[in-house]
């Protein structure tokens, strides 16, 4: 296991059965359309990578990505569009993809900028749902698991851009990230 990694909270082959059970969940409801499957990069593409595989309708597929989080493990609160959708989503049915919902901030965000621009529908699948740390409340239609306010790394989640390969999701020792972030908001040594 990880040094850096305190357990195992889901191995792959819970997550690979939730998986599968989200793409017959959805595979029905958007039974005889095609909709265009947004994926939030870059903690989103391995869950989207693994979804869109287990639906049994075609899709066509764009990616968005934004960042609040950088290189901490507390969001900044202020979303930024990092890349654009590719398509003009006016009159087309999208479900965007997350890897987890947080403070809410990013999905917020996302949703009603995408909303201004005139989809037929807009719908929200997300892997992990952490209700602790809601910062603002955001509708999910599609929801894998409910997680406790732990920090996870694993199956594109990552720390600092590190453990996004790993296979399993896993929660992060406090002392990973505390430390680091501790270390970059002492007060810088001037020596006065
Ligand atoms: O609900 P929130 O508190 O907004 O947190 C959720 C978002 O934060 C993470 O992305 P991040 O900004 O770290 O970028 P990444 O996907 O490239 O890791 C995660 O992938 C979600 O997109
Ligand atoms: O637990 C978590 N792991 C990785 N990224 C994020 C963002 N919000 N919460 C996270
Ligand atoms: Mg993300």
């Amino acid at each position: 296991m990880h040094n850096d990694t305190e357990r195992v909270l889901l191995t792959e082959q819970e997550i690979a059965a939730r998986v599968r059970q989200l793409g017959e969940e959805i595979s029905r409801d958007y039974a005889g359309k095609e909709p265009l499957v947004v994926g939030i990069l870059k903690g989103a593409v391995i869950f989207m990578a693994d979804l869109v595989r287990c639906l049994s309708i075609p899709v066509r597929m764009d990616f968005m990505a934004v960042s609040s989080y950088g290189a901490s493990s507390q969001s900044s609160g202020v979303v930024r569009i990092l890349k654009d959708l590719e398509h003009n989503i006016g009159g087309m049915d999208v479900l965007l993809v997350e890897d987890i919902v947080d403070t809410g901030l990013t999905l917020n965000y996302l949703r009603e900028n995408l909303l201004t621009r005139g989809p037929a529908s807009l719908k929200i699948c997300t892997l992990l749902d952490k209700p602790g740390r809601r910062r603002v409340n955001v509708p999910v239609d599609y929801n894998g698991f409910i997680i406790p306010d732990e920090f996870v790394v694993g199956y594109g989640l990552d720390y600092n851009g590190r453990y996004r390969h790993l296979r399993d999701i896993m929660i992060l020792k406090r002392e990973v990230y505390t430390a680091k972030e501790d270390n970059e908001n002492c007060p810088a040594d001037d020596g006065s």
